[in-house]
């Protein structure tokens, strides 16, 4: 294609001279091949700008760039300057892989917790009614059948529109993803046009990056007015979360579905829960239906009930979400058990924020009856830092022993992690044992087991890796509880 087509419908501030054919978009000079357009953007700890020289010598035939000097410097190819490196990333990759986020029909989902799970659930209420689906989230990237694991919840737009790409060229007409407030921040979505758009939930997360939480929470509002595209037509929220309502009192574009269990127009009543179970009546402006699933937890009424609303704003009935609600599998590392036939309950969870913990934990409390509920968890390095007392006291309230831990130390020291969170456990009475290497805590907590106890394994949930400053290195809870468990038969 020529450049001029790549860019076209983007704000060009000044045009080098000559032409180019191109083949193809990247904005990370170590992935340019021969033929690309190199967009070159200012990021936040690196400048693509320097890479410039890099990419021509990789074979990059233009260059976009959002840096006046840059532009005026020139080179072996013709550059092009625009005033966002972002936006024009984004409509670059759009004209180049020939704008597949017309073709489908995206729901997005946005909040602190409940995000990939809801996002999993739509996918298999979609697929239940024979809908090809991509979906696009933390854990995996399904385009229809195929599975990939993903790099980001949200991916930079290059990446994103050449998975929208992919799924259009396997038939799919629907994309289900996650929309992470980073990405809404950087406007990594930017152009990508949300026909049904959900809101879980607003805790704290993500301090280190946004700031406050009122600009955490703007940040995830993007969604809701549309970046770079129309609002989206539907509008799902969580009417029990105080953000949720602050959210419904803007104005939320042509339809807007409010769901809750206390508040709500699309309302979960008589809920019953228990291990494997959830029940609920799903009480709608279009009739009321027994929803009955296998999930666990009170959470899960709140996710079953956004991916709920979004499946009936894309077109499903009733009855067809509810026998959807019947076989939906779990999400991995979302409250799952650790199989044994030692009958030690052993959950590991993603929960890394103090809500999540304290939901887990309040969970855990219910189903275990008079047994005891032993929590273990640690704080992630190179992220919010003030989350991390909070974490530990939501730790300390509910459990009657905390084993703390590492979970992705990164680039800073593990001690000074795990003393900020066990402040935190130290503001309240529960017994606490710290230590730093995981595997071994995993030990520690199933072996303090007494019948009856359930162990929580907290904050990695699928992650297969633990990232520590000398390295990454792989790493499971599951796969190692398993270890522990068959060690002590
Ligand atoms: C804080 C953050 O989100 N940063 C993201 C952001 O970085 P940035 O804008 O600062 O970019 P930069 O690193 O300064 O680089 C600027 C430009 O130079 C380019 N470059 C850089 C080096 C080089 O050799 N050549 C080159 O061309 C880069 O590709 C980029 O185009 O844009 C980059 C390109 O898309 C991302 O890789 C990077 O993610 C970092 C690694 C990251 O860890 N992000 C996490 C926090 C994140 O995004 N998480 C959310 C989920 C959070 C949740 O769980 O809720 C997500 O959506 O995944
Ligand atoms: N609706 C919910 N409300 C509150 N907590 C939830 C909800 N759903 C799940 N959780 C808790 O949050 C954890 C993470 O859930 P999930 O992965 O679905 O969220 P996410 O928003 O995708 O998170 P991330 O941004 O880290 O990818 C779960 O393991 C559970 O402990
Ligand atoms: N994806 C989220 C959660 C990771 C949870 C925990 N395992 C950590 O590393 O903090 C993040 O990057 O903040
Ligand atoms: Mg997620």
């Amino acid at each position: 294609m020529l450049i001029d087509e790549a860019l076209a419908g983007i704000d060009v501030l000044e045009r080098g001279s000559g032409s180019a054919d191109v083949t193809g978009v990247q904005y990370d000079s170590r992935r340019v091949v021969a033929g690309d357009v190199f967009v070159a953007m200012k990021g936040e700890s690196s400048d693509g700008n320097r890479f410039i020289e890099t990419a021509i010598a990789h074979g990059a035939r233009a260059i976009v760039t959002d840096s006046r000097e840059a532009w005026a410097a020139g080179g072996a190819v013709p550059f092009y300057l625009v005033g966002n490196g972002r936006r024009a990333l984004a409509g670059v990759a759009a004209n180049v892989f020939g704008h597949p986020e017309h073709v489908l029909k995206i729901s997005a989902v946005t909040g602190t917790n409940g995000k990939t799970t809801t996002a999993f659930l739509l996918e298999q209420m979609l697929k239940s009614v024979n809908r090809k689906c991509l979906l696009i989230g933390t854990i995996e990237t399904h385009i229809g059948d195929e599975v990939r694991v993903s790099e980001h919840t949200t991916p930079e737009s290059r990446d994103l529109l050449a998975l929208f790409a992919d799924g259009v060229k396997a038939g799919c007409t629907e994309a289900v993803m996650e929309m992470s407030s980073h990405a809404l921040a950087q406007e990594r979505v930017w152009g990508v046009p949300v026909d049904v758009a959900m809101f879980t939930n607003l805790t704290q997360d993500h301090l280190d990056y946004h700031g406050t939480m009122e600009r955490y929470f703007q940040a995830k509002a993007r969604l809701f007015e549309g970046v770079g595209a129309e609002a989206p037509r539907v509008a799902v929220v969580n009417e029990d979360s105080p953000a949720g309502v602050w959210l419904l009192t803007r104005d939320l574009g042509p339809e807007v579905m409010s769901y809750g269990i206390n508040a709500g127009e699309f309302r979960a009543s008589k809920v019953a829960l228990s291990a494997g179970r959830t029940q609920f009546l799903w009480e709608t402006p279009y009739g009321a239906v027994q929803i009955d699933s296998p999930l666990t937890g009170k959470v899960n009424v709140y996710n079953l009930l956004a991916a709920s609303c979004a499946a009936m704003g894309r077109g499903l009935t009733l009855e067809e979400i509810a026998k959807a609600a019947q076989g939906l599998h779990q999400v991995p590392g979302r409250f799952q058990t650790v199989p044994n036939d030692l009958g030690i309950t052993v959950v590991v969870d993603y929960a890394h924020t103090d809500d999540a913990l304290r939901n887990l934990i309040g969970l855990a409390r219910e189903l275990v009856g008079k047994g005891r509920v032993i929590t273990l968890f640690g704080c992630g390095g190179d992220r919010d830092k003030t989350k991390r007392p909070k974490m530990g006291r939501a730790a300390g309230e509910g459990s009657d022993l905390v084993v703390l831990t590492n979970d992705n130390p990164r680039t800073e020291e593990p001690g000074a992690i795990l003393d900020e969170a066990l402040a935190g456990v130290r503001e309240t009475s529960v017994e606490c044992v710290v230590e730093p290497d995981r595997a071994t805590a995993i030990a520690l907590a199933i072996k303090a087991v007494k019948g009856g106890d359930i162990v929580l394994l907290a904050g990695k949930g699928h992650e297969k890796v633990q990232i520590l400053k000398t390295g990454t290195v792989p790493f499971d809870d599951a796969e190692v509880a398993a270890r522990v468990l068959r060690e002590i038969r």
